[in-house]
């Protein structure tokens, strides 16, 4: 549900939208967007019934320390002051889900294409990987350690980051060089415009070449903060953005251990924008496995 909200979202942001005449008529795309919404906001309800549930039958004393349960607990709170409304529990949900989740599958997805294509860097990533954790799982210290593998995760969100634009609302009228901008006006401004700048990265911007970020990010970017913002920037910056990493670095190590990976003559390049670049047909790649002769 959320995935198809997703596209129908991003295919009409920028469709001019009338207020009032929308309270009179609605397109298709808006009928089944608010279809979609309808059916998250009773998905996330039957969540927040069962732990309230669970509270009131004496099952359990409270609605539970994880994410849900600190929301289902604001949205109880006898405050009016701290309590959280129905609208902000489902959309924090909705965030949570879609900010934690489609994020990493596409930015791996991404990374294993990468991978596919350059069989070097997936052997020096391979390698890495078994010096630093043989065929055990990974774990923290090992992680701390993986360098190719983080220039390979730097490099492939420069060109391929699920996020390629930031949302802002302008709060007052600021100048921006030449460009004055009125209060209240919604603005994007597109990270991967600056991913892709030549000027910033070199002639050869669109090529995956993990060896920039060698040295770090501050050196790839020549102390430049803002060329380089795949977690966005500012005090807005992704809450995620630790867990990503760890997250795609250890489902990285645990495929690299076991499979090698090749290019499918059945992919084709399609990259789209659905609020993060997206493979249009997916990413067809064969897996063989080290293990065997599977
Ligand atoms: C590769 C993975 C990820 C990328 C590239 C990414 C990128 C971003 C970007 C660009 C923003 C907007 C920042 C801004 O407007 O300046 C954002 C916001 C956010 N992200 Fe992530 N993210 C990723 C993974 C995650 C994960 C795993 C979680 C949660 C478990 C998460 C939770 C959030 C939340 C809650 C926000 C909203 C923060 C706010 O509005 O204050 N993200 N992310």
């Amino acid at each position: 549900m959320l995935n198809k909200l997703t596209i129908l979202v991003s295919q009409n942001i920028s469709k001019t939208k009338i207020p009032f005449i929308n309270k009179l008529w609605k397109s298709v795309e808006m009928l089944e967007s608010e279809k979609l919404e309808k059916g998250i906001q009773d998905y996330v309800m039957e969540m927040i019934k069962k732990r309230e549930d669970k509270v009131v039958s004496g099952e359990a004393d409270s609605f539970g320390n994880d994410f849900l349960g600190l929301l289902v607990n604001a949205y109880n709170d006898l405050d009016d002051k701290n309590r959280v409304s129905l609208e902000d529990l489902v959309g924090e949900c909705k965030t949570i889900y879609f900010a934690g989740q489609e994020t990493v599958n596409s930015l791996l997805a991404w990374i294993v294409l990468h991978l596919a294509i350059h069989g070097d860097w997936q052997e020096k990533a391979r390698r890495e990987v078994i010096d630093i954790f043989g065929n055990q799982n990974p774990h923290l210290e090992g992680i701390a350690k993986l360098k190719i593998m983080t220039m390979i995760i730097n490099e492939t969100l420069r060109l391929y980051g699920p996020s390629h634009g930031l949302p802002r609302t302008v709060a007052r009228e600021v100048q921006l060089g030449k460009l004055v901008l009125p209060a209240n006006i919604d603005v994007l401004s597109l990270n991967i415009g600056l991913h892709r700048d030549p000027h910033l990265w070199g002639d050869d911007v669109h090529h995956f070449k993990p060896e920039r970020f060698a040295e770090g990010i501050a050196k790839a970017t020549n102390y430049n903060a803002a060329a380089f913002c795949p977690f966005g920037i500012g005090p807005r910056s992704c809450v995620g953005m630790s867990f990503a990493t760890m997250e795609t670095k250890i489902a990285l190590s645990m495929i690299l251990q076991r499979y090698t990976i090749s290019l499918s003559p059945a992919y084709v390049h399609s990259p789209i924008s659905v609020l993060g670049i997206q493979p249009e047909h997916g990413i067809q790649v064969i897996l063989k496995s080290l293990h065997s002769n599977v």
